[in-house]
């Protein structure tokens, strides 16, 4: 007799009715764990129910709540753990995103899970226990973990080379569930939203091209972000520059902020900070503008120029440009 194995919950990331690309790919990596059950929690996430029956979902639990509650981690967490129970899963993958580590935690603590923060793989062990591979200290280090406890919580970092074909194509069971209540969801409301995110362009995580600036750019990112909309590419930043609030603590690369493997990185005004580098530095050509030609990014660059970034950049976007007409 063979035993099914337990149901591998994942949650879908979703906003105005699509579904958030990194889903595709956690979705391919649950795949090989168990069934996936895909959990979604928000307004309207039925009309992203037939590009799940194409990755292979076993079940889609629905967890209907109006936007201003569903946006809140806690309500997320909550929704995570009752959904883990009713369809008895023991594990529970999520995107890494510091909002998914905050609901991670939440879940885990909850239903008293292991729990592995931004695994780079994901797998099972020869006893069925889950093992993860993270990077540490500045990506300097990899790192082997497995989780002892009988659930597991994880998030994994989205890589496109994780997708598969629509090759498993499902009818998924759709539950549907009662939007949590509880102590924790008391006290909170979101009062406001904005995006910060520019509205054009491609998402800084997957964009083949980076213009990253740092603190020699002064605050001033606009030759920076015209020459991105000249390669097609995002903008991405230092922790100095988030910090000094120059631009969206989302653009930042490096330790504590996002990985990135972009065809070409361009850093302009970014000295090389190890922090850094340990977000940009599987890019496939490092091109960097650096007015001190000791910068240590020039040890890690294909090309550098030694030069003022306020003169380099609009040059070089004024070239791009021109070749492009
Ligand atoms: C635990 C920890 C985690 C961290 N995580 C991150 C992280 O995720 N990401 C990150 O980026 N940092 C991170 N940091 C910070 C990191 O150590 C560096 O301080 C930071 O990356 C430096 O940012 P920067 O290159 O913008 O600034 P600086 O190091 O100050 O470099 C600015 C560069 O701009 C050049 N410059 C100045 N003016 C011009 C100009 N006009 N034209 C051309 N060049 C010019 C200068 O020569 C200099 O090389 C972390 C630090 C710690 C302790």
């Amino acid at each position: 007799m063979t035993t099914q194995p337990d149901p591998v919950l994942v949650l879908v990331d979703h906003d105005h009715g699509g579904v958030a690309p990194s889903a595709w790919e956690i979705l391919a990596v649950a795949r090989h764990l168990g069934p996936v059950h895909a959990v979604l929690v928000g307004a309207g996430p039925e009309g992203a129910l037939e590009e799940l029956a194409a990755y292979g979902v076993a079940a889609a639990h629905l967890v209907e709540a109006p936007a201003d509650v569903a946006l809140l981690a806690p309500t997320v967490a909550r929704s995570l753990t009752r959904v883990a129970a009713s369809a008895d899963a023991t594990t529970v993958v999520l995107a890494a995103s510091p909002r998914n580590a905050e609901i991670a935690a939440l879940a885990a603590r909850e239903l008293g899970a292991g729990l592995l923060l931004d695994a780079r793989s994901l797998g099972r062990g020869a006893d069925g226990r889950l093992v993860t591979e993270q990077l540490a200290f500045a990506s300097m280090w990899s790192v082997v973990a497995e989780s002892l406890a009988e659930r597991c919580v994880v998030t994994l970092r989205p890589e496109p080379s994780h997708v598969l074909a629509h090759d498993a194509r499902t009818e998924p069971s759709i539950r549907r569930h009662r939007l949590p209540e509880g102590d924790e969801l008391r006290g909170l409301r979101l009062s406001s939203r904005t995006s910060s995110i520019a509205a054009e362009g491609p998402k800084l995580s997957s964009a083949r091209v980076v213009v990253a600036g740092g603190r020699g750019t002064g605050g001033d990112f606009g030759p920076l972000r015209e020459l991105a909309a000249a390669l097609g590419g995002a903008v991405g930043s230092t922790r100095v520059a988030t910090d000094e609030g120059w631009i969206a603590a989302d653009t930042q690369i490096g330790q504590t902020g996002a990985t990135v493997s972009p065809a070409l990185y361009v850093g302009a005004g970014v000295s090389g900070a190890v922090h850094h580098r340990g977000g940009m530095q599987s890019a496939g050509v490092v091109v960097a503008i650096n007015n001190d030609p000791d910068a240590p990014i020039f040890e890690i660059a294909d090309f550098g120029v030694v030069g003022d970034l306020f003169e380099v950049v609009p040059q070089l976007t004024a070239e791009v440009l021109r070749r492009r007409s």
